[in-house]
């Protein structure tokens, strides 16, 4: 990166993005930065009046948004990040906050304020910087700033208002416009960044990420010098609030300190609007017990399971020596992991490693575990030990005994005086008749794409995918693999998606405002989970699941769904028939496995049905545009029969050539992502 060397400077250090933001995701990744997505579970309702001014508000959103994946991301993935960044952004008009409009009417209060006026468009920015020590804590330094920019509003009629507020784009965008498409017609002149306005002020991020980098922590030792200090209570006096002799002006907003609303965060943090400053530090102590916030004393003492503890330490051990790695013959090699390098390697790299090459046994475990129905038993009969939990499974006392061990390890289970209990995760997601249970998913794992992955070699070797080695019969498609089966074959395959849809069709349907469309139809919705979260969504809509005959009428087996009355089923094929009339398709999970000519052949089809306006949501896994990520993606295009997986904007251009236009695109942070297409 030449324009900006801090950018590079990133490189190699885990990025994460606390937002859902489509655009501040696209403005980030535009200048080459590398970073994950891990939208913020933080809840937008600080109370305004405890600020003394807008953008104070803005700051501290930003600041708790940054600060709950921070806190989550070891406990949840696993994994600590270097570095965390979170963004808010307001509109101001008239004394008022202005924030994403939850519906067209506010929408419409929003954008009439707004008309023939001038307003300031406020984005609060967090860093949170992370640095994993020594002795298994991790400090957390807390850079805050905000960037103002001026926006003047044209007169707006009626007319234009509601067209505008009919396009749909409001919805998602801060003071109910979007300065980067349609919006951008309202507007007489900006004064200031226009990014800022879209969702991120760049030009100010680079400067103080470069006050980061550049100046102020050159050193570990500094950093936790900053830690120290203010964990001793008093004000952070660490390099990183100094304001150096670099530090860039940014506007002349002059400083401002941040108040203290809800969060005691503030007690101890004062910030320059301009300057770098790290706050008050959060420490975080793994322990392998509940996880305990204290955040009035800005400590955290966060749970990480056994498993983070237990793999950390055998990492170190072979960080020392050697690094244990089992031959294809299953013979343990002992390989001096420096004999070939000139420099040793580092503790991230081989944590990294070990994950990977260990990965297949997690997943296996799991598997066993959930085939087992171990969740299930320990959920109704918490507390049982290795013999009564192998009584109940009828299995070895020895062999379970070590499973429920690696279950513990996995953060799956917990274990006291010997006795296991399930972990929030596997109440939640593993047992079989949990509200989003993955049950059905992970015996489809297990039984399909398991011996699938283990013809990897020959697939990749060949090309093409190795089913018929797995199955015994030679259909390539995977729905018409099941068909070919059993009765109980063809329904593990349904609950398979049926677990998928249910876990991520809320995030699916609740993605856009889809008010205007009164009739859906889900193609291949197969259980109709995805319908009914769409019914559940919105209230005026009916859908219909258009599926073949056959998994229409298996899918009364997936009781409650046959109770919601706006949810119907029509049988059929969607490549021979006629497709249902609806004002929307929902396409789930269907496209990336479909060949190009089969793909063009059902969205031809969809073309034609539809009038102009009708919509298309499409939802799916998409990949990163530089095709980097995510893994879950790429890593389900190694066992595909016939697609390919895309980026969105290869969606995008797909169904563009079929008449689609996108509108509004949605990386969920759950199973799948989401877009939503207009027919022109
Ligand atoms: O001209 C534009 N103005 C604003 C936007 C977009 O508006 C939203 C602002 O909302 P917020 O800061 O709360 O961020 P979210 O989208 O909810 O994502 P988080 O997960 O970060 O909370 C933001 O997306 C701006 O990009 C715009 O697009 N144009």
């Amino acid at each position: 990166m030449v324009l900006n060397p801090v950018i590079s400077k990133l490189a190699g250090k885990l990025v994460v993005l606390a937002s859902a933001s489509p655009r501040r995701l696209e403005i980030l990744r535009n200048v080459g930065l590398r970073f994950e997505v891990v939208p913020s579970w933080f809840k937008e309702t600080l109370d305004k009046s405890l600020f003394k001014a807008p953008h104070e508000y803005a700051v501290e959103t930003a600041k708790q948004k940054a600060l709950e994946v921070a806190r989550r991301m070891p406990i949840k993935h696993l994994k600590t990040p270097d570095i965390v960044i979170g963004a808010d952004t307001i509109v101001t008009v008239d004394g008022m906050i202005l924030e994403k409009p939850v519906d067209k009417h506010d929408a419409y209060r929003m954008l009439s304020s707004l008309s023939g006026k001038e307003h300031s468009v406020y984005t609060g920015v967090a860093i949170v910087v992370c640095h994993e020590k020594e002795n298994e804590e991790v400090d957390y330094q807390l850079i805050q700033f905000y960037e103002e920019t001026k926006v003047k509003f044209a007169d707006l009629s009626e007319d234009m208002l509601w067209e505008y507020i009919n396009s749909g784009e409001p919805m998602d965008k801060a003071g109910g416009y979007g300065i980067q498409a349609l919006g951008g017609m309202l507007v007489e002149y900006v004064h200031g960044d226009f990014l800022n306005v879209v969702g991120f002020p760049l030009n100010h991020f680079c400067k103080q990420l470069s006050l980061i980098y550049n100046h102020c922590t050159s050193s570990s030792d500094q950093k936790s010098e900053s830690v120290h200090l203010s964990l001793n209570g008093t004000h952070p006096t660490s390099v990183l609030s100094q304001p150096t002799p670099n530090v860039p002006t940014q506007s002349s907003h002059g400083s401002s300190s941040i108040p203290k609303p809800s969060s005691a965060s503030s007690s101890q943090t004062h910030h320059t609007h301009c300057s770098p400053s790290a706050s008050p530090a959060h420490k975080v102590k793994r322990k392998g017990s509940d996880s305990e916030v204290s955040q009035s004393s800005w400590t955290l003492v966060n749970s990480l399971s056994k498993h983070t503890d237990g793999r950390e330490a055998k990492l170190r051990d072979s960080e020392n020596t050697t690094l244990p790695l089992i031959s294809s013959s299953g013979q343990l090699i002992e390989h001096d992991v420096t004999e070939h390098e000139d420099s040793e390697p580092r503790k991230e790299d081989l944590e990294r490693i070990g994950e990977l090459i260990d990965g297949f046994k997690a997943s296996k475990a799991l598997f066993t575990a959930a085939r087992l129905r171990v969740f299930d038993l320990l959920h109704r009969m918490p507390g049982l030990d290795a013999a009564q939990v192998a009584q109940e499974v009828k299995a070895s006392v020895k062999g379970t005994e070590c499973l429920l061990e690696a279950c513990v390890s996995l953060g799956l289970l917990t274990s006291k005086e010997r006795t296991y209990e399930n972990t929030d995760l596997a109440t939640s997601l593993l047992r079989s008749d949990a509200c989003f249970s993955l049950h059905g998913y992970i015996q489809h794992c297990d039984d399909t794409l398991w011996p699938l992955f283990s013809h990897l070699e020959s697939a990749v070797e060949e090309g093409h995918s190795q089913r018929e080695k797995v199955v015994s019969n030679k259909p390539k498609d995977m729905l018409k693999d099941a068909f070919h089966n059993s009765q109980e074959a063809k329904l593990r395959f349904m609950n398979a998606m049926h677990c998928v849809a249910k876990v991520a069709g809320k995030s699916v349907a609740t993605a856009f405002d889809l008010s205007r469309y009164k009739t859906a139809c889900d193609l291949g919705g197969c259980t109709g989970a995805m319908a009914c979260e769409f019914t559940k969504a919105h209230p005026g809509m009916s859908v219909m699941v258009f599926d073949l005959p056959a998994v229409v009428e298996l899918s009364e087996h997936f009781h409650p769904l046959h109770s919601n009355n706006r949810v119907s089923f029509v049988a059929g094929d969607f490549f021979q028939d006629e497709l249902p009339k609806a004002d929307l398709y929902i396409l789930a999970r269907i496209l990336h496995d479909l060949t190009d000519e089969k793909l063009h052949i059902l969205l031809s089809k969809i073309a034609d049905v539809c009038k102009p306006g009708c919509g298309l949501l499409l939802s799916e896994i998409f990949l990163d545009e530089d095709r980097s990520g995510p893994s879950r993606g790429l890593l389900q295009a190694l066992s595909m029969s016939e697609g390919k997986q895309r980026s969105a904007t290869e969606y995008s251009v797909l169904l563009k050539s079929h008449g689609f236009i996108t509108a509004q695109i949605r990386h969920t942070d759950n199973l799948l992502d989401a877009m939503f297409c207009i027919k022109a």
